[in-house]
């Protein structure tokens, strides 16, 4: 059976004496795409963290476990896990001097631009096709910093995708979109859920969560407060729960609106 892409045990992350996650227990496995939802601060990107190991258990409570192991190279953890977040993208908007082709290539160095290492042919074949595939190969020549912010997420996936990660960690993959943008994007993100990529979406919006993600992970007040199936968590009680007030689930076709009350 293969391994989880996460599993972590009776951890928590503690910081200026608060926790950021607090005693969790979680499973996530490879396949099942999942959706961690919470309110600000409720501890989703710091759970992101420890995936990617930007953090650490405090105190070395606890384990953390990706795709069963728990001591990676950073670099070959980084070659199973494609990572997409707001902290990435502020990056790039400030490299005035990366081209769009090369920062797709240089996914594969687990770097922020080519510089010297070895491009061959099937890197960049596969960069193209990356590119192609989020629908922004008209954007080959442009430097980073040029790109608007829904642009610039879609170079990003790319990049992310560029080497055929299993899992594809997504932390706020729709900060800043327009209504229609993020609906185009998220279209893009059910062709990668349909491709085998396993999809980890963090986010505060229930309509971003797309119809092939059947699994939620609520999080709140750096705890779980439920992990468990969609059908079973998207309802007006569990949303109220978590968001702390009065909420309402509205479905239409295959997606679902939170409303407060
Ligand atoms: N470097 C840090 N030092 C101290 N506290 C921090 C640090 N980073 C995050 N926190 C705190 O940890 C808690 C969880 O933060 P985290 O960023 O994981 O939340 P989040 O659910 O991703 O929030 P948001 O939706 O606003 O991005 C918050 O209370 C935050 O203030």
């Amino acid at each position: 059976m293969t391994e989880p892409l996460l599993s972590i045990d009776h951890v928590s992350v503690v910081r200026d004496g608060r926790p950021m996650l607090d005693d969790i227990s979680l499973t996530i496995p490879e396949g099942r795409h999942t959706a961690i939802l919470g309110r600000n601060g409720a501890g989703k990107s710091t759970l992101v963290k420890l995936i990617t190991r930007q953090l650490y258990p405090t105190g070395g409570q606890g384990a953390v476990r990706i795709f069963g192991q728990t001591q990676w190279n950073v670099f070959e953890l980084r070659s199973l896990l494609g990572v997409v977040s707001p902290a990435i993208q502020t990056d790039y908007a400030g490299e005035e001097a990366l081209e769009v082709f090369d920062a797709v290539v240089s996914g594969f160095f687990a770097a922020r631009g080519v510089w010297n290492h070895a491009v061959t042919e099937a890197m960049r074949q596969a960069s193209r096709e990356a590119l192609e595939r989020m629908g922004v190969t008209h954007l080959i020549g442009r430097q980073m910093a040029t790109l608007s912010t829904g642009e610039a997420r879609r170079v990003l996936i790319a990049r992310a995708l560029v080497h055929r990660p299993r899992a594809l960690l997504l932390d706020e993959p729709c900060a800043g979109l327009d209504p229609a943008t993020r609906r185009q994007f998220l279209e893009a993100l059910r062709d990668v859920a349909r491709s085998g990529v396993t999809l980890v979406l963090v986010t505060h919006h229930v309509e971003e969560i797309l119809p092939e993600i059947d699994h939620l992970v609520l999080l709140r007040d750096a705890q779980v407060l439920s992990d468990g199936p969609k059908s079973d968590l998207l309802t007006g009680p569990v949303l109220s729960d978590l968001f702390g007030m009065p909420t309402t689930v509205e479905r239409r076709g295959d997606w679902s609106w939170a409303h407060l009350d």
